[in-house]
């Protein structure tokens, strides 16, 4: 395991009110702040005594307080973005606007607070026309669906057409990009875009099922914060918009698990990095001294154990997303001078994480009502699979450059093997295992073939999916099992094996392999790399999407795997 090098941590000053129970306002800012890998500042505009169920009083303390902790902040330190949350009255909204004029920031987020989620007013009525006066400082405005019909002038947007259309001619009236949200619409999906003035279309448009839950408090003010951090990082809005909502859907997904308050709680800031005090090794690996970092990043071979083996069904295991090494970009220094060639990959694969998140198999694992029958079937495919993986991670032993590399390739076959024939052994008795899918044929085809003929860094390349992804849906799965109670819970002994550290380890080893193949590669090569990286992520979201009935269905429905001899 190394400790990445990454690029400076965005100063990022929120200008928000308070939240003493800690999920929106400033506490989200700075909490998402952090979340994405940037140093977080704060300057209150107003205390708010609300919770989780709304909000009881506001308080705002004189302008001249607010003026000198902007000026206080300014006069010190030099920043990288700002985001501004709850403002609350018109002497608020014209001292802030006159200091943002005076470009305090390259990148300014607003997002126009008027009411909390839980209810209760944040903006004065009489604020709303100077709250429009300074919407022209924004590179972004993030408005919910009413607070969009506020600034457009229309009724709240009941369908996401509508929305677009409100979206674009408040961007054309401000001059301003706007974020589109469908966090308020009703239905199953959460759809968000970006829309920006002169394009008649949104220039980027996200989608995503609605995360079952009521703790939402502070997802708009996490986003725009986050958002922020990240494009204060990368310059690119659509990507970083992106890259914010991935981790706040993880958060949203976790968010159950936190257990505060009684009404709309918050969203789990932190879920990529709970992990951090269970995981010693994690700990090591991401606070090593800088000797330590610098020896493990230039020297072959893996600190980690060797014998994690992914989808080993005897002591399988993946690991919580950011114990693993994969928390979303964005929370991983990417982007920067120090961005690692896997942290581009794992970037370019977003989308596929996020249907392989929500695919019917993997929500049923996790919230224990996938049929009893599928599961099996699974295991199942994955036996086919694995008999062709060991031999996979045989051929990158075989063309490894390193020796610790070749060893910890040839410990990983060989614990595969063994891992399987008890797999085996455990639940297939006298059984005879189900052919192999057409799905599960084609992808051990295309590790063999990626390992076997195109060389080591390719080779190299097309497995890490297989331990990285699953790491990661391991960790997601854990996650939302662990907030429903794992007691009862039909698959909570396979559930619990995703907590191997040594699987962890593995997984990053494997990425740092990546890393130093790449960084010795031509242009060429790494392309390679990157067509077989992301071919292995579409084979893992078709493995994992794959059913009994859609193999019955196959044309020709037998193996281009094996069940038993050489493929
Ligand atoms: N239950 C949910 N599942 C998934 N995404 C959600 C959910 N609720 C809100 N979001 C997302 O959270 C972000 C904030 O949304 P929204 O609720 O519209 O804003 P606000 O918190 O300002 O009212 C948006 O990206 C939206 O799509
Ligand atoms: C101080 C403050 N600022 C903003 C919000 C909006 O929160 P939400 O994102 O849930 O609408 C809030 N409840 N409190």
């Amino acid at each position: 395991m190394t400790a990445t090098p990454s690029a400076p941590a965005p100063r990022v000053l929120s200008i928000a009110g308070t939240d003493p129970t800690g999920g929106a306002g400033h506490a989200a800012d700075l909490k998402s702040v952090a979340a994405m890998g940037g140093y977080g500042l704060s300057v209150i505009t107003a205390v708010v005594a609300q919770n989780t169920q709304g909000v009881v009083a506001v308080h705002t303390p004189p302008v001249t307080v607010l003026r000198a902790q902007l000026d206080a902040v300014a006069e010190d330190v030099e920043l990288d973005a700002v985001k501004v949350g709850m403002l609350g009255s018109v002497d608020v909204i014209e001292t802030v606007g006159r200091w943002l004029a005076a470009g305090r920031a390259p990148v300014v987020v607003i997002d126009p607070v008027m009411v909390a989620t839980a209810g209760g007013r944040l903006l004065d009525p009489d604020a709303e026309d100077a709250l429009r006066g300074i919407l022209h400082h924004a590179d972004l405005i993030t408005p919910n669906l009413p607070e969009l019909a506020v600034l457009a002038e229309r009724p709240v947007a009941t369908t996401w057409d509508e929305a677009l259309e409100q979206g674009r001619a408040v961007a054309e009236t401000f001059g301003t990009r706007v974020l589109v949200k469908g966090g308020h619409l009703c239905g199953d999906s959460t759809p968000d875009a970006l829309v920006v003035p002169g394009h008649p279309e949104p220039v980027a448009q996200y989608s995503g099922d609605r995360v079952p839950t009521r703790n939402t408090h502070g997802t708009g003010c996490s986003l725009s914060s986050a958002v922020a951090t990240v494009v204060a990082r990368t310059g690119d809005w659509a990507e970083g918009i992106g890259t914010a909502r991935s981790w706040l859907r993880g958060a949203l997904r976790a968010a159950d698990s936190l257990h505060v308050g009684h009404g709309n709680g918050p969203v789990h800031h932190m879920h990529h990095v709970q992990d951090l005090v269970a995981d010693p090794a994690f700990v090591a690996a991401a606070c090593a001294e800088p000797d330590d970092a610098a020896r493990a990043a230039g020297a072959p071979g893996p600190a980690g154990p060797a014998s994690g083996t992914p989808r080993d069904g005897a002591a399988p295991a993946a690991a919580p997303a950011a114990a693993s090494g994969s928390p979303e970009p964005g929370a991983d220094g990417h982007g920067g001078a120090g961005e690692r060639f896997t942290d581009e990959l794992w970037r370019d694969c977003r989308e596929i994480r996020e249907r392989i998140a929500e695919l019917p198999f993997v929500t049923g694992l996790g919230d224990g009502t996938l049929e009893r029958d599928a599961f099996e079937w699974y295991l199942d495919q994955d036996m086919q699979y694995l008999d062709a993986y060991s031999r996979a991670l045989a051929l990158l032993a075989a063309a490894a450059p390193e020796d610790t590399t070749r060893e910890f390739f040839a410990t990983a076959a060989a614990a595969v093997v063994t891992g399987e024939s008890a797999l085996h052994r455990a639940r297939l008795g006298e059984r005879d295992p189900e052919p192999p899918s057409g799905t599960t044929g084609a992808y051990v085809d295309f590790l063999l073939a990626r390992t076997g003929q195109d060389g080591f860094a390719v080779g190299a390349a097309a497995v890490l999916p297989c331990y990285w992804l699953y790491a990661h849906v391991g960790s997601e799965l854990t996650a939302r099992a662990r907030a429903a109670g794992l007691q009862g819970h039909p698959f909570a002994d396979w559930l619990e094996t995703y907590d191997d550290p040594e699987f962890r380890a593995a997984t990053e080893t494997v990425r740092d392999v990546v890393d130093r193949a790449a960084a010795r590669a031509d242009s060429a090569t790494r392309d390679a790399m990157r067509r077989a990286f992301l071919r292995a992520c579409r084979l893992e979201l078709e493995f994992f999407a794959q059913t009994a009935h859609d193999a019955a269905h196959e044309p020709g429905a037998a193996p281009g795997g094996h069940a038993g001899g050489t493929p």
